[in-house]
Parts: C-alpha cells; structure tokens; sequence
C-alpha cells in the first residue's frame, strides 16, 4: 500500500482509483432473492448486473453511523479492495454506487455463503480434515498476500470466510475489510468493534496489534472448522474475554476425536498468548499438516470412518445461504500502536469498558482508562 494513499491517521487509506458511480444502481442492477447477510451498518443482497445477466452481492453500507460521518471507513474498505485485486482468495470488488446515504460495493457473488454454516451443520454436511486442510491453505495464502501488501485484516472469523460453492466444496473468499488497517508506518487506532470469540489477546490487553493478531484469529477458525466448537466461548463476555487472556483452550482427545495430531500442533502454533511467538501466514502454508497429505480422509465432527462416501455434486441447486443475524458484541475504544516490525510492538493507551461486571472477577473494572 503506498504511503502517499494513507491518511494518515489509525492507518487508513484515503483514497481510491476506482470511480464512484452516481447514476442508479437499480438502473443497472436487479436484487434477486432474500438478503445474503446484514451486519451492524451494512446490508448484503445479491443482484444481477442487467448488461450482463451476471450475478453479484451488492453490500450498502450506510454512510452516517451514530451520528458520525463514516464515508472515509468506506473509501478505506474500497483500497483495501483495490490493494487485494490480484489476491485470489479475497472477493473482488466490481463496481461502486454512491447515493445520499449509502455507498454500494458490488462485489463478486460467494455463492456458496459462510464458512460458519458448514462449521456449526451436522457431521453428514461438515467439513473433512482434508477439506479443512484445503481451505486453510488458501486462508493462509490470502491472509500473506494481505500481510505482504502491510495490510491486516482484524476481523477473520467464520462469517468473514466465504465459499465461490458449497457443493462441490469450492474455494473461499476473504470479506469484510471493514476493520482492515495498514501498517505502512506506525499508527494508532481509536476505535476497534470486534468479535469477542475471534480477537487475540493482544487486543483484549491494548497491547499493539500486528500481523500476528490476525494469525490468533486463523487458529480460532481452523479449531472451529475442525471442531464444530468455537475454542474461548463462555456462557457470558466476560468468560470468553478471560479464556482468551489466560489461552484457555480444551484439546482433548473428545474434542478432537478423529482429528490429526498435526492438525492440533498446527492449531497450537497460533494459539499462543505472545505475538512475537506465534506462526506466520508463511510458516503455516510450510507447517506439514498443510503442506503434506499424510491423512486419510477423516471426518471431524464425528466417528465416521475413512470410507464416507463422497459428497455429491449438485452446483446447480446451490442453495441460498441463510442471513444470519451479525450483533457485534464486543466495543472496545482504544488506542493501539500498529507495528510492520513485531520487535517494536510497544503498548498503546486507550480505554475500555464492559456492559456487566465480571462475576467471578469483581477486581476486574468495568471502565479503565489507561
Ligand atoms: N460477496 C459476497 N457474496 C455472498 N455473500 C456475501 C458477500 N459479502 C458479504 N456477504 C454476506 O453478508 C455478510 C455481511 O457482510 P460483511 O461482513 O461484509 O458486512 P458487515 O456489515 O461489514 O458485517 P459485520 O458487521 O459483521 O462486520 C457476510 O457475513 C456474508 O454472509
């Protein structure tokens, strides 16, 4: 990402090649079916592009949040966009649409939807470990392109991972650069909104965040598409804030029944409390469990064994993807300092503040300002 494009503040881009369009989006484009997700400012729907008859997800983003005008957090989310076009695991961006209150991304259509429904379906419909491994290995690829290019993504999480098709399993698309930053230079970022279960400890202890941060999230969805079960989920926040500080993490053989060991070593190679220690996007695409195929097929989620019949093929009754209801749980205003260089990770000041006391922790503040 050139420097000249960064705003120069909390390490966002301020500026983009692609031109936005103010003539109507319903004049070009047909919204066909029910909404393909919605998130706390966005709304995704999938529409046909009438020139072409060719299919794509339309996402309207609202440009006043709270109050605030946020058209610059768009312009940021398009050049990130724009930085990844070459990187062929993150969703291409086809067009924009500009209208009083929203700007529209038309995007390339995932059609096969959200990793997290086959991550959270019954064991028939799950992923294999030999599917996990395929789809890892192209998270990673995308995720250290990204790296390369001094972007980080901070919102990796099941939802945020799509598929061009479910069935045939087809190839995963990144989404949602929505709390991307760049790292070009040290900067501080005010305000981050998360979600509890996929953020690193480094974020909950206002420590700098880093490539690594990310690298944290990818053990979470790889523990999750092994597992069916999310690794640091407590029955409230604050539970789950304190399994990810103290790296609470069950790896028993009755989680993992039918699970590599390899794949367990992997998982513990990014679920390491110190940033500094944990695998790179590289180091993980060379990690043998990624790299090598010495597995039979195994299933993940259950007892089945190696001679599971194979799934059948039927790309054209690819199913739409349901619309889950996004809450992001988790605000945390903070200022962080982003590092390109690990071994300057120093500190940030900011603050933060929970919704409910920790009952079990009563030490622990509801506000702190630090
Ligand atoms: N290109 C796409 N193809 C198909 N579905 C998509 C596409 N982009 C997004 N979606 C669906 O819409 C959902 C919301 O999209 P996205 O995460 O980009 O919105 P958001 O408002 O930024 O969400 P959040 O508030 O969770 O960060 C995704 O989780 C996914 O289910």
């Amino acid at each position: 990402m050139p420097d000249s494009r960064m705003s120069g503040k909390k390490g966002m881009v301020s500026s983009i090649r692609t031109r936005i369009r103010t003539d109507s989006f319903s004049t070009n484009y047909e919204i066909v079916g029910k909404e393909l997700g919605r998130g706390k400012f966005a709304v995704v729907k999938k529409c046909i592009e009438k020139a072409t008859g060719k299919e794509h997800a339309a996402k309207f983003l609202r440009k006043r949040r709270k109050g605030q005008d946020c058209r610059s957090d768009i312009i940021h989310e398009i050049a990130v966009l724009e930085s990844a076009e070459s990187n062929p695991f993150v969703v291409s961006l086809h067009e924009v649409y500009e209208t009083a209150a929203e700007i529209i991304l038309v995007l390339e259509y995932a059609a096969g939807g959200e990793i997290f429904h086959q991550c959270v379906a019954d064991s028939d419909e799950s992923f294999t470990e030999q599917d996990v491994i395929r789809l890892v290995r192209q998270i990673l690829v995308g995720v250290a392109c990204l790296h390369g290019n001094n972007v980080v993504h901070l919102d990796l999480k099941p939802q945020n991972v799509l598929l061009t098709c479910s069935q045939p399993l087809g190839d995963i698309r990144i989404v949602d650069f929505g709390l991307s930053r760049c790292m070009d230079d040290m900067t501080e970022v005010r305000e981050i909104i998360g979600t509890p279960e996929y953020v690193a400890p480094e974020v909950l202890n206002y420590e700098p965040i880093s490539t690594a941060t990310d690298m944290w999230s990818i053990g979470v969805l790889t523990y999750v598409m092994l597992t069916g079960e999310s690794p640091f989920l407590g029955d409230n926040k604050q539970e789950t804030f304190l399994n990810i500080s103290q790296v609470n993490v069950d790896y028993s053989q009755e989680v993992f029944e039918g699970v590599s060991s390899l794949a367990i070593d992997f998982i513990k190679s990014l679920l390491i409390k110190d940033p500094r220690r944990r695998a790179t996007a590289e180091e993980c695409v060379a990690h043998p469990w990624v790299s090598e195929h010495p597995h039979p097929q195994s299933h993940p989620h259950s007892t089945l064994l190696p001679t599971q019949e194979p799934k059948t093929n039927h790309p054209e009754s690819e199913p739409e993807p349901e619309s889950p209801a996004h809450s992001p749980e988790l605000v945390i205003v903070a200022s962080y300092t982003i590092c390109s260089n690990q071994s300057e990770l120093k500190p940030g000041r900011g603050a933060f503040a929970f919704d409910e006391p920790f009952p079990t922790h009563p030490e622990i503040t509801q506000k702190c300002v630090f």
